[in-house]
C-alpha cells in the first residue's frame, strides 16, 4: 500500500476536535476517552467470520496514526488482538514528524488469552513498543499460568471486576488513571465497541460518578462488505433506549476516498 507524501492536515483535524474538549467537563479521575473504528458503506467493520479488512484509505489510515500519536494509550479487546495481531503503534507517520513517544497499548484480556508472541509484546521485547497493559478478570484463576508466562513475556497484568466475561469499564479507566493515562483511544472491535457505548451513555451531567467525556471518531469507507461481514452494535438497554444520548457534531472531513466524522457524547441537552 502506498501512503501518501507528509501531510499535516489530518493532524489539524483532530486537534481542532480534541480541542473542543472544554476543561471543565474533564475529569481528573478517568481518561478522556475516544471511541474509532472504520466502517464500511454498509455498517460493517470486518469481513465474513471476522477476517480483518482494510477499509481506510491512505489518508483515512494516516490520521488513526495522528490519531493514536495524541493519546496516552489505546485500547482493544482480546478479539481483536487475537484476530488481528495489531501493533497499535504509529509507524505510517513520516520520521521526523513522528512524535518520539509511544502510545501504551491495553487489551482487555479477562482470561489471560493474548498470545506470548503477539506483536505487541515482540514489539516491547524488540524496544519498538511499550510494555502491553492487561486487563484480565480478578477471578482468572485458573489462568495462572497463563498470567506468568505473558509477566514473563513482557506485559503488565492488572485485576479488575469481570461480570459475564466483560470487565468492568469504570474499573479499568479507574486503574489507567492511577497509572498516569489522561487520554485513552479505544480502537475497537465490536464488543469492545458496544461496552463503551453502552457505558458512555450514563449521563455525567447528573451527577453520575461513571459517567465520561467521550468523542466518537469514524472513518467510512465507499465500500460494502455484505450480510456476511461483522457489524457492531449499539446494544443500550430499553431504559437506555428511550432516552438516548445527544451527539454533538463536531466535524467531518473528506479524506482521500473516505469519510471521517467526528462526534462528541453529550447528556447536557
Ligand atoms: N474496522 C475497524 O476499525 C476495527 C475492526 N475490528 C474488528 O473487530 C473484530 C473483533 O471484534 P470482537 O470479536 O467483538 O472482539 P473485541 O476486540 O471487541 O474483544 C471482545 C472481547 O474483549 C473482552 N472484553 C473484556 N471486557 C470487555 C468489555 N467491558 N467490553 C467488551 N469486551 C470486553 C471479552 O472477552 C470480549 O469477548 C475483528 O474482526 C477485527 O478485525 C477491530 C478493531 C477496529
Ligand atoms: N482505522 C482503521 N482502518 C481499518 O481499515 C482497519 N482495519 C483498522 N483496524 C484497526 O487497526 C488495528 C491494526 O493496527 P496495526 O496496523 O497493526 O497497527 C486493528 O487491530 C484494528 O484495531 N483501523
Amino acid at each position: 500500500m502506498a501512503f501518501p507524501t507528509p501531510n499535516c492536515s489530518a493532524r489539524d483535524f483532530l486537534l481542532s476536535v480534541f480541542s473542543s474538549r472544554s476543561d471543565n467537563e474533564r475529569r481528573s479521575d478517568i481518561p478522556s476517552v475516544t471511541l474509532t473504528f472504520a466502517q464500511s458503506l454498509d455498517g460493517k467493520i470486518s469481513g465474513k467470520d471476522g477476517k480483518q479488512l482494510l477499509l481506510s484509505c491512505p489518508e483515512s489510515m494516516l490520521m488513526t496514526h495522528w490519531m493514536r500519536s495524541m493519546h496516552d494509550a489505546i485500547l482493544v479487546g482480546i478479539g481483536t488482538a487475537l484476530n488481528d495481531n495489531p501493533q497499535l503503534n504509529t509507524r505510517l507517520i513520516p520520521e521526523g514528524l513522528r512524535p518520539t513517544s509511544l502510545p501504551r497499548p491495553v487489551v482487555l484480556d479477562a482470561h489471560l488469552r493474548l498470545h506470548v508472541d503477539c506483536k505487541l509484546l515482540n514489539n516491547f521485547r524488540q524496544g519498538t513498543g511499550l510494555q502491553p497493559w492487561i486487563f484480565c478478570s480478578s477471578d482468572s484463576l485458573g489462568a495462572r499460568e497463563r498470567r506468568s508466562a505473558l509477566i514473563a513475556a513482557g506485559a503488565v497484568v492488572f485485576e479488575v471486576s469481570c461480570e459475564n466475561g466483560l470487565l468492568s469499564i469504570p474499573q479499568v479507566l479507574a486503574e489507567l488513571s492511577k497509572q498516569g493515562i489522561k487520554s485513552l483511544m479505544v480502537e475497537g472491535g465490536a464488543t469492545v465497541i458496544n461496552g463503551f457505548l453502552k457505558y458512555a451513555h450514563k449521563p455525567y451531567c447528573q451527577g453520575d460518578p461513571l459517567g465520561l467525556d467521550t468523542i466518537i471518531i469514524t472513518t467510512t469507507a465507499p465500500i460494502l462488505v455484505g450480510d456476511d461481514g461483522t457489524g457492531y452494535k449499539v446494544g443500550f438497554s430499553e431504559e437506555q433506549r428511550n432516552d438516548l444520548p445527544h451527539l454533538q457534531h463536531i466535524r467531518t472531513e473528506v479524506m482521500g476516498k473516505d469519510s471521517v466524522a467526528a462526534v462528541r457524547i453529550s447528556h447536557c441537552v
